[in-house]
């Protein structure tokens, strides 16, 4: 068996090109222009190529893109101060706070405090709650985006089971949530750390899904023959290549589909930030969101 590649870039460009359409449209229509306001605290490299990229996106998408950068020695009351004015900020319908933050930030009251109808990385825990009691209001955008991929690759997740391994309030939680609101439909294990035989969990999986951000985590062995492999992960190598959690070289002769790093779920998890704050800008003026 060979894989069939589940190509994040190029879904993430035709993704885009509607986006930008619909923003031309909400601009000639509305004399609505959505905005972004990115805040990055400190220096760290990985964090600063992500807004980087984001900023980009946004702008290209035709989106005004605000990018705030923060000295690393922030203290959490100018930060909440920071986000407050965001709050009030009538040009911003998007705000994203980049984690990770510096060690003595703590970002729970942080995104507590990020307005609910601008929580466009969907990290407040009144916008978890919405999901997780079937009546969302924004996806986190890495699950939204592997829902897109999924979708775009023709994966059927009603009946099927998916086990997803990795916890995180970015990633696994929602996502285990989404696979099972009505009209997903899917079973859904959600592994991680303490999971006992995770080889012998994944095996039993329609479609396994990675994100823990440990690099080789997922191996041949772990995986049916023909099932799809969604690979979240983002590490660094030793080389400063950008490698996932999934042996994907080796999961190539054994998957159904897979997805690649990079060219996977990083470009959509961009993607749905920008869907996400189209959202926003339509809902925050009582269009339909869609
Ligand atoms: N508040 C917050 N929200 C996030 O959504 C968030 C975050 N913090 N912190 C870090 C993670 C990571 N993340 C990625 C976004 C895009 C790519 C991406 O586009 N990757 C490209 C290549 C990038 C490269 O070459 O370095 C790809 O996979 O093809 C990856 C990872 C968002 N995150």
């Amino acid at each position: 068996m060979t894989a069939r590649i589940i190509d994040g870039k190029a879904l993430a460009q035709q993704v885009r090109a509607r986006i930008a359409d619909d923003v031309t449209r909400l601009k000639a229509e509305h004399g609505i222009q959505p905005g972004l306001a990115a805040v990055l605290v400190g220096e760290d490299p990985a964090s600063k190529v992500y807004v980087g990229m984001k900023h980009r996106a946004t702008e290209e998408a035709g989106m005004l893109s605000r990018q705030v950068v923060l000295p690393s020695d922030t203290s959490q009351a100018d930060l909440e101060g920071l986000v407050d004015d965001l709050n009030a900020d009538e040009q911003i319908d998007g705000i994203l706070v980049q984690l990770p933050l510096p060690e003595h930030l703590d970002p729970q009251p942080i995104q507590e405090l990020i307005d609910p109808g601008k929580d466009v990385d969907a990290l407040n825990p009144y916008t978890a709650g919405r999901l997780a009691v079937g009546d969302p209001t924004f996806l986190s955008c890495t699950p939204y985006g592997v829902l897109e991929l999924l979708d775009h690759a023709g994966v059927e997740t009603a009946g099927s089971h998916v086990v997803i391994v990795g916890r995180s309030n970015l990633v696994g939680r929602p996502l285990s949530v989404m696979l099972t609101l009505k009209g997903r439909d899917a079973t859904v294990t959600l592994a991680h750390s303490r999971t006992r035989d995770l080889g012998a969990v994944c095996r039993t999986a329609d479609v396994v899904v990675a994100a823990v951000g440990r690099i080789g985590l997922i191996t041949p062995d772990m995986v049916r023959p023909g099932a799809v492999v969604i690979d979240v992960g983002t590490n660094r190598g030793e080389d400063g290549k950008l490698v996932g959690d999934v042996d994907f070289e080796g999961l190539r002769e054994v998957a159904g589909a897979i997805t690649p790093v990079p060219g996977g779920v990083g470009p959509m998890t961009v993607t749905m930030l920008l869907q996400n704050t189209l959202e926003a800008a339509r809902a925050r003026r009582g269009l339909p969101r869609r």
